[in-house]
This record gives C-alpha cells, sequence and structure tokens, in this order.
C-alpha cells in the first residue's frame, strides 16, 4: 500500500503553525490523500515553561557560584546542584502536564546523589527546585528529598524509534556554566524516533547578534529562548518571557564571508581539522568558540554560518547534547550533517551512531563544507 506524506501550514496562521504530519495510508475506498495534522501545541507550551523555570534555577545558582568569595571555581558542587535540580524541575513539570504518557532520557541519575554523604547536597537542591516550584505557582505542591530523587530517576528511559520520548540535558556546557559563560538547557521531544520539537535556553546569550560590536556592553540584555516544531520555523523570545520573533539561518554563499563556531574546550574538539577545513573553505575570520548548544541557538538566527563540532576518537554523541539544536537550526533553514553528509538519527537509544563529528550551515554551503570536511578528513588520515 503506498503511503501519502504531505505537508500542511497554513499560511493565515499568524501564531507558529505547530502541525506535524502524520503519514498514514490512505483509505482503501478513496484515491484522495489523507492530512492528518498533529498539533504540539501543549507539548511546547510545556517544554518552554519547564526549561524557563530551569534557567531561572541554573542562573540564580551561577550567579551565587561567581559572587562567592569562599567557593573556588574548581569546587563542582555547585555545578551538580544545578544540573540535578535543573533536570528534577523538567523532569516534574513535564509528568505534571503529561501523566499518562511520560518517557524521559536525561544526562543525570540519582546514584551519586544516594550515596553516604550525599544528603546535604539533595537537601540543597530539593530547596532550590521547591522555591521554583513556588515562584511559578501552578502546581501546588512541597517535593520531598525523595521526590525529587525520583523525578530525576524518572529521566532514565532509554529512548528509541517507538512512541514518544522527551530527551533533556539539564546543563548543557558545565564548563561555561562554572566559567560564568554560555551553558544551555536543551530540551527535545522525539516522535517516532524524530526531534518533533526543541527547545533551547541560553541563560547568558545576548539578545543580539554575537556578531554585533559592543555585544559585551553591560546594557546588552542576555538570556535567550529559542524553540522550534516540527514544520514550524524557528523563534526566540528573551528569557524574561517577551515576544517571539522568527529566525533564520545566515544567507552567507561566500565561505570566505563565513564564521565558524565551535566548542570553547579544546579537548572537546579536534581544532586542527577544524583550521584544515576552514582553510579550504577559505574562511576568513577566527572561529568563534563557545560553549553548549548555545552555539546552535546563535547559528539559528545568523550570527554564523559554520558550526564544526569533530570530537576526538572514541567520543561518543549522546542524543541530549543535538536533539534540540538540531531541531532548532533546521527550522531556521539549516542543515545537520554527520561528516559522512548523513542527518542524524535520534532513533538508536542514548547514543548517536556518527560518522567522524557533526557539520552544521545553512543549505547553500553545505555542498562546499561537505567536500572541505572530506578532503580533510583524507588529509588528516594520511599524513598520521
Ligand atoms: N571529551 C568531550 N568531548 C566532547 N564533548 C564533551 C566531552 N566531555 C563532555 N562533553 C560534552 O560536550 C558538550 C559541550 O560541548 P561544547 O564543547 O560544544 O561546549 C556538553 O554536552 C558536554 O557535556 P555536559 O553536558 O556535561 O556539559
Ligand atoms: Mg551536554
Ligand atoms: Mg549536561
Ligand atoms: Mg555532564
Amino acid at each position: 500500500m503506498s503511503i501519502n506524506w504531505l505537508r500542511f501550514v497554513s499560511p493565515s496562521l499568524k501564531k507558529p503553525p505547530l502541525f506535524h504530519l502524520c503519514h498514514l495510508p490512505p483509505p482503501p475506498s478513496s484515491s484522495s490523500a489523507v492530512i492528518v495534522a498533529m498539533s504540539y501545541d501543549k507539548e511546547l507550551a510545556a517544554a518552554k515553561k519547564a526549561a524557563s523555570l530551569a534557567a531561572r534555577l541554573c542562573q540564580k545558582v551561577q550567579k551565587a557560584l561567581l559572587q562567592s568569595d569562599v567557593q573556588s571555581k574548581n569546587d563542582k558542587s555547585p555545578v551538580t546542584v544545578a544540573d540535578y535540580g535543573s533536570q528534577a524541575l523538567v523532569s516534574f513539570v513535564l509528568q505534571q502536564e503529561f501523566p499518562d504518557n511520560f518517557s524521559l532520557v536525561a544526562e543525570e541519575d540519582s546514584k551519586d546523589l544516594r550515596k553516604d554523604g550525599g544528603q546535604e547536597i539533595v537537601e540543597r537542591i530539593t530547596k532550590l527546585v521547591n522555591d521554583s516550584l513556588t515562584i511559578d505557582g501552578s502546581y501546588n505542591v512541597t517535593l520531598s528529598t525523595e521526590d525529587v530523587l525520583k523525578a530525576i530517576d524518572n529521566g532514565r528511559s532509554e529512548g528509541g524509534s517507538q512512541g514518544r520520548h522527551w530527551v533533556l540535558d539539564p546543563i548543557d556546557g558545565t564548563k561555561g556554566f562554572l566559567r560564568g559563560d554560555q551553558y544551555a538547557i536543551a530540551l527535545a521531544l522525539l516522535d517516532g524516533g524524530k526531534v518533533v520539537l526543541g527547545v533551547l535556553a541560553c541563560p547568558n546569550l545576548p539578545l543580539t547578534s554575537l556578531s554585533d560590536a559592543g555585544q559585551h556592553s553591560p546594557n546588552n540584555k542576555v538570556g535567550c529562548l529559542f524553540f522550534a516544531v516540527v514544520g514550524g520555523g524557528t523563534y526566540m523570545q528573551p528569557l524574561d518571557g517577551s515576544s517571539a520573533v522568527k529566525v533564520q539561518v545566515s544567507a552567507v554563499e561566500n565561505p570566505e564571508e563565513a564564521s565558524f563556531f565551535e566548542s570553547y574546550e579544546a579537548a572537546h574538539s579536534m581544532h586542527d581539522l577544524s583550521s584544515l577545513i576552514a582553510q579550504k573553505l577559505g574562511v576568513k575570520a577566527p572561529p568563534v568558540r563557545i560553549d553548549s548548544q548555545a552555539k546552535y541557538g546563535a547559528l539559528s538566527r545568523g550570527d554564523g554560518a559554520i558550526y564544526l563540532r569533530l570530537p576526538h576518537k572514541g567520543y561518543r554523541e549522546k542524543i541530549w547534547d543535538h536533539a534540540a539544536g538540531c531541531i532548532v537550526v533546521s527550522e531556521a533553514g539549516g542543515v545537520v550533517t554527520d561528516a559522512a553528509g548523513q542527518p542524524l538519527d535520534f532513533s538508536k537509544g542514548k547514543y548517536l551512531d556518527l560518522d567522524t563529528g557533526i557539520i552544521v550551515t545553512n543549505q547553500k554551503l553545505m555542498p562546499l563544507l561537505f567536500n572541505a570536511v572530506r578532503k580533510s578528513i583524507q588529509e588528516k588520515a594520511s599524513s598520521l
């Protein structure tokens, strides 16, 4: 039986059209196509709320960390508190909103917290989560420490190609978080193994382009929330909740004019391979190094045109590090593939099976970028 795949996007919609088309076989008695529009409105509203609350929790912890004279920046405990607190909060909110059909694949679990000596940190996390829920006011609850541990462990789903699964990185870019730089709360929804919705909260990302002069001036407000639903485009709004604007990737066609992003952390990327690729493309500007999936957000609004993520051999990419970023960029008109030109496959569980790394750019530049990547990989291999 043939299967009809159709897209439905209403031109009259002023709000982002939030329809994902299900692909169903036509009824046996009719030759006309069947369109089933599936809305993710409720999921999007819940995801935005959960990510915004988590962002506020993380901001509070980061502020205390940076202001503290006592805590050294090498002390990992504030990060831990924020990672777990963010995960518990997002997990709790999503479970409240979708009690009958809830599956979450998330980075953290409570194993270390349940060890001897973990009680104090669990109490700190619980207080942070309860404070956030009180400020929000939608749920009339006070969570116990055990409730918080359970909420964290509700993120233990394995994901896969069947049904719906939320995918969460409660803090992506922990090193950036510690330095007071960029980090993101990244939340996505998989439906049938495909990413259908993504929300990226980037509390330290300026609202204006990173390429604008004076972006570090004290008047430049920070805190961006990117969101995308399949077929509906990508939007960005300030984390304080004011109105959203549609964003588009850069339209740059000449690689000489393209600027590119890569990891801030040298250990996360083969910078020598990235430089070789940039050299082959003729990119003139030096790479912009920022932490976390904030790179996907920045790219989706055209701050830069290329993102290269080429981790060292043996590193396995996890789905929560790319699911939200991937849809945010692709709905803004960008392309995300591995180094063999294949789309990322989020249906295989927690890990992405990739050839070498991930490359991201606009549709015009992708063929040039892809060739430069292949040639550079070959050259690097033959020089070893
Ligand atoms: N050795 C590594 N190579 C590549 N990525 C890593 C490595 N270690 C951790 N990461 C993850 O890379 C992401 C940060 O990417 P970037 O380098 O682009 O900022 C984070 O998801 C971080 O995890 P985490 O979520 O714990 O911060
Ligand atoms: Mg991460
Ligand atoms: Mg993380
Ligand atoms: Mg981590």
